[in-house]
């Protein structure tokens, strides 16, 4: 196992990005174990708010999603102790939240294709799929890669592996900027 301590002294939060299916909920969550810190999901604090995702965009439509989630995040960046904060994919298109990440230790998770293929499944919970989840994955990936690569301090590039050694990856790449 890749030693932790040096990162565990780190006073920020660690944010995860990326797109869907890259992780970041599952990694999160394994990640905030190893660092013994707690783990937030903003997706799931959403949730836990509104009620589902899917049902808040088709009674609310996106506009109204993208402005509640903005201000989840905000409350939850705005943590009083250091955590792995796990965000929604599309987080990063407000400019608001991209500002609060300029100070926050942001790492971002990538995928291939192949293997948002293989986890999207019907993407019947990620209402921004649509009908066609693979062809709008992919579209959605294009106009958001610059966002994401403009944030984040630490990209972790696909890879095939275990969360846990999806962990390791991280933690070395985090002892590195550090
Ligand atoms: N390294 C991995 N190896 C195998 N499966 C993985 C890996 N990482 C994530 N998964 C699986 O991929 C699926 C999507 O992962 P997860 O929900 O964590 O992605 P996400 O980035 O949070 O997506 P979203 O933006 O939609 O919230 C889950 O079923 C998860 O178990
Ligand atoms: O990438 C996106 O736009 C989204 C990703 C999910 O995490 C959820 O926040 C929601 O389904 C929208
Ligand atoms: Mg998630």
């Amino acid at each position: 196992m890749v030693g932790t301590g040096r990162t565990q002294d780190l006073a920020r939060n660690i944010v995860l990005i990326g797109p869907m299916g890259s992780g970041k909920s599952t990694v999160g969550s394994a990640l905030a174990r190893r660092l013994g810190r707690p783990h937030v999901d903003t997706d799931h604090f959403f949730v836990a708010r509104h009620g589902s995702i899917a049902e808040y965009f088709t009674t609310h439509g996106e506009e109204a999603f993208r402005a509640e989630e903005e201000k989840v995040v905000a409350e939850l960046l705005d943590s009083p102790r250091p955590s792995v904060i796990s965000l929604g994919g599309g987080s990063i298109l407000s400019p608001r939240t991209r500002e609060t990440l300029s100070s926050q230790l942001v790492v971002m998770l990538d995928l291939t294709e192949q293997q948002a293929r293989q986890r999207l499944g019907d993407g019947s919970t990620r209402p921004v799929l649509g009908d066609d989840p693979v062809s709008s994955w992919l579209r959605i990936y294009a106009e958001r890669e610059a966002l994401y690569r403009e944030c984040a301090d630490v990209v972790v590039p696909p890879a095939e592996g275990t969360i846990d050694e999806r962990v390791d990856t991280i933690v070395s790449a985090l002892r590195a900027v550090h």
